[in-house]
């Protein structure tokens, strides 16, 4: 067991040594942070999704910004896809999984608002259509997922591929680069002395 331990942590330790290293990851925030900081300026809003794991943190996510991350403000516009079990089970029930967010896309994007698509493997084809029907909409599209990008990378304005193959590790880099980036837009947001 501790052998497994031990290389588990030497993974992650690797994973995030190379996304530290990445500098289109510095670029890259910059633009999120704009698009995301443009939207909440002019009224629009954020939406996240993903599955399993990704859902989790697409509520982490919304929760950081509706709430509050490191210090009191107001709130600000964010909505997870995730987590109405009356409105993902009717869409999933009449229409199919696959268009769990795609509808809800339809039903609440506004162009000019961004949507946070989540995949580790970039192919789940609820998050694919989603992103389909938010670019339809004049939605900017973030994608965050792992090295390969999957078919989420092409569609997305600005993604986030973290170093690695394996879906933890992917997973727990997306849960730093979410952090800087909910980060990143509350100090934007609110600038914030914290004297
Ligand atoms: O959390 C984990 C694995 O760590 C799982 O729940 C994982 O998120 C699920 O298998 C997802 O369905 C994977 O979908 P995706 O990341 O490839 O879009
Ligand atoms: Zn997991």
């Amino acid at each position: 067991m501790k052998a497994y331990i031990d290389n588990e942590f030497a993974k992650a330790l690797a994973n995030m040594q190379a996304l530290a290293g990445d500098a289109a990851l510095q670029q890259d925030l910059q633009r999120a942070v704009e698009l995301c900081v443009r939207a909440l300026q002019g009224g629009r809003k954020l939406l996240f999704a993903g599955n399993g794991g990704s859902a989790a943190d697409a509520q982490h996510w919304a929760g950081e910004l509706v709430s509050r991350f490191y210090y009191d403000r107001p709130g600000l516009a964010a909505i997870a896809l995730t987590t109405d079990s009356s409105i993902l089970t009717a869409i999933g029930n009449d229409y199919g999984y696959d268009y769990t967010f795609a509808r809800q896309l339809e039903a609440l994007g506004q162009a000019g608002d961004v949507f946070v698509a989540i995949s580790t493997s970039g192919n789940s084809p609820n998050i694919l259509r989603a992103a389909e029907a938010a670019r339809a909409r004049g939605v900017h599209v973030v994608g965050f997922t792992g090295r390969g990008g999957g078919k989420l990378a092409p569609l997305a304005d600005i993604c986030f591929r973290m170093p690695s193959d394996e879906t933890p590790r992917i997973q727990e880099g997306h849960e730093f680069v979410g952090h800087l980036l909910c980060a990143l837009i509350e100090s934007r947001m609110f600038p914030h002395d914290a004297g």
